[in-house]
């Protein structure tokens, strides 16, 4: 069996002529923090969506704790163990980050057992404060940590956040680089990002994905020093 916890070899997803992804290889360690970056278009959030299920690839295999998990529905993929935090959360706006939780959690049939759960997810990520508050009046910055939440309550092996720091205050940046780290602790994360100052906060290996496929891999120090990343992404305004 794979030493990685997720694989993908030469996956392709094609929608009619636009070859989104075009041979993507891809390993990744348990208890690795990834960040995927690259410009516009280059395929990171088409990978996202080939791992959760949402796209079934072209061509190609994803084993995910040595079981090909390509072209396999949702529903079946998050029990597999892959959580994935997107970028709208999937909230109930009338009820409190409790009552989210609870629903989230219902599976759990011990109440007692229930509540400690959700007790320690809060605290977790930081949201026990937020408890009573209804979602529908919350901040955008604190509805993100909110799905957070609900992602880890599900205990997955895998974390996916497709660009967590979105729309996010730079207090509240913070606040989630040190959640996330924190979270890598106990669990395997994988980052879609643009924001490098978050990614330079978070990552140790980052992956670059430019038209398709994989441009370079490393470390993160090396990468934003690597020129032909520079060339295709990392222009000034992006603060590189
Ligand atoms: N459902 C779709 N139908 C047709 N083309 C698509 C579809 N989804 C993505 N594409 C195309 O595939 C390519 C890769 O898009 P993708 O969204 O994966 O890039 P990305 O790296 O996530 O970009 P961004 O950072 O802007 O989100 C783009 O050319 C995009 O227009």
């Amino acid at each position: 069996m794979s030493v990685h916890l997720l694989e993908a070899r030469d996956v392709a997803m094609h929608f009619g002529g636009v070859k989104a992804l075009d041979g993507v290889d891809f390993r990744l360690k348990k208890g690795e923090l990834r960040c995927l970056l690259g410009p516009n278009g280059a395929g990171k959030s088409t990978f996202f969506r080939c791992l959760t299920g949402t796209h079934k690839p072209t061509r190609g295999h994803i084993l995910f704790k040595g079981t090909d998990i390509a072209g396999k529905e949702r529903h079946d993929i998050a029990r597999a163990g892959i959580g994935v935090k997107t970028q709208v959360p999937s909230l109930f706006d009338g009820l409190t980050t409790h009552e989210n939780l609870w629903l989230a959690l219902r599976t759990v049939r011990n109440a007692v057992a229930r509540e400690e759960k959700i007790a320690d997810v809060m605290e977790r990520v930081g949201i026990s404060p937020l408890r009573d508050n209804v979602l529908g009046r919350m901040a955008h910055g604190q509805r993100q940590l909110v799905e957070l939440a609900m992602v880890v309550a599900s205990d997955p092996d895998l974390v996916l956040l497709d660009e967590p720091a979105a729309g996010m205050t730079d207090g509240e940046v913070e606040r989630l680089a040190s959640i996330i780290r924190d979270l890598n602790r106990t669990h395997t994360v994988v980052v879609v990002e643009h924001d490098m100052h978050f990614i330079r906060m978070i990552a140790d290996q980052v992956t670059v994905f430019h038209q398709g496929r994989i441009l370079a891999e490393g470390h993160v120090e090396s990468i934003l020093a690597n020129q032909t990343v520079r060339d295709v992404y990392l222009g000034k305004k992006h603060g590189a």
